[in-house]
């Protein structure tokens, strides 16, 4: 399935087929596509992706000063993109459990504990151009068992290659009205992963609509 090559020669090597996947494509090239869609015979060649934002509601202060309303898991992927733990659907796998598959191989997820589900189901996108589905979960679970998997996520297997590390997202923004979470949003995200993380927000009551158009608008964005 992929060319192997040897990558000192700048390219993608053995990922060389999904090399154009990790590219920025305009938002004029994805459409929101239903679930049940995506299941859709015409669709049987494409290439599907899930991910999943993992989120816990907390209502400490930071520096007793700024609400942190959330802890929300994303991660430095190795393509210098900020995006959320998930990956490939191999080929005839069952997305829910391709994305469990990536949780754990990214972030050690503990499937004992949680399992991604159809219900946990947030958004799906299509790329006609690329072939290529985007699909996209969300499941909230105790702060306690976020800080776990935190901690977990170093020995997790693509710690260190495909994952560059876990962050949690500022969700406040600081008195000079761009530090926190409109500095964290002048970063790089994969995919549709900025739209998704915007839009969970908002739907999960975490940040306010308004909140999140001030931060779009924060000088230097
Ligand atoms: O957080 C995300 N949300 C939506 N799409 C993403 C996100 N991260 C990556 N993608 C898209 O999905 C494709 C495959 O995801 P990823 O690179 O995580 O696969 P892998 O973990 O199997 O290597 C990426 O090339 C990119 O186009
Ligand atoms: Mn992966
Ligand atoms: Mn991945
Ligand atoms: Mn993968």
């Amino acid at each position: 399935m992929f060319r192997m090559s040897n990558i000192d020669d700048g390219s993608w090597g053995h990922l060389a087929d999904t090399e154009h996947f990790g590219r920025k494509t305009s938002s004029s090239d994805v459409r929101v596509i239903s679930y049940n869609e995506t299941t859709h015979p015409k669709y049987v060649n494409y290439t599907k992706a899930g991910h999943c934002m993992i989120y816990s509601k907390q209502n400490e202060k930071m520096f007793g000063l700024y609400d942190t309303r959330a802890a929300v898991l994303m991660q430095m992927r190795f393509d210098g993109y900020i995006g959320f733990p998930g990956g490939l659907i191999d080929d005839g796998e069952n997305t829910v459990s391709g994305v469990n598959r990536e949780l754990v191989e990214e972030i050690n997820f503990d499937l004992e504990k949680f399992t991604i589900k159809e219900e946990h189901h947030v958004i799906s996108h299509v790329n006609e151009k690329l072939k290529l589905i985007l699909h996209f979960f969300a499941i909230e679970v105790p702060l306690q068992d976020f800080e776990e998997m935190e901690k977990k996520s170093l020995s997790a297997h693509d710690y260190g290659n495909e994952v560059m590390g876990i962050v949690r997202i500022p969700l406040y923004t600081m008195g000079d009205g761009f530090r926190g979470f409109p500095a964290f949003l002048t970063n790089a995200f994969a995919g549709n992963s900025r739209e998704q993380l915007l839009q969970s927000l908002i739907q999960r009551q975490i940040m306010t609509k308004e909140e999140i158009e001030r931060a779009l608008e924060a000088k230097a964005i």
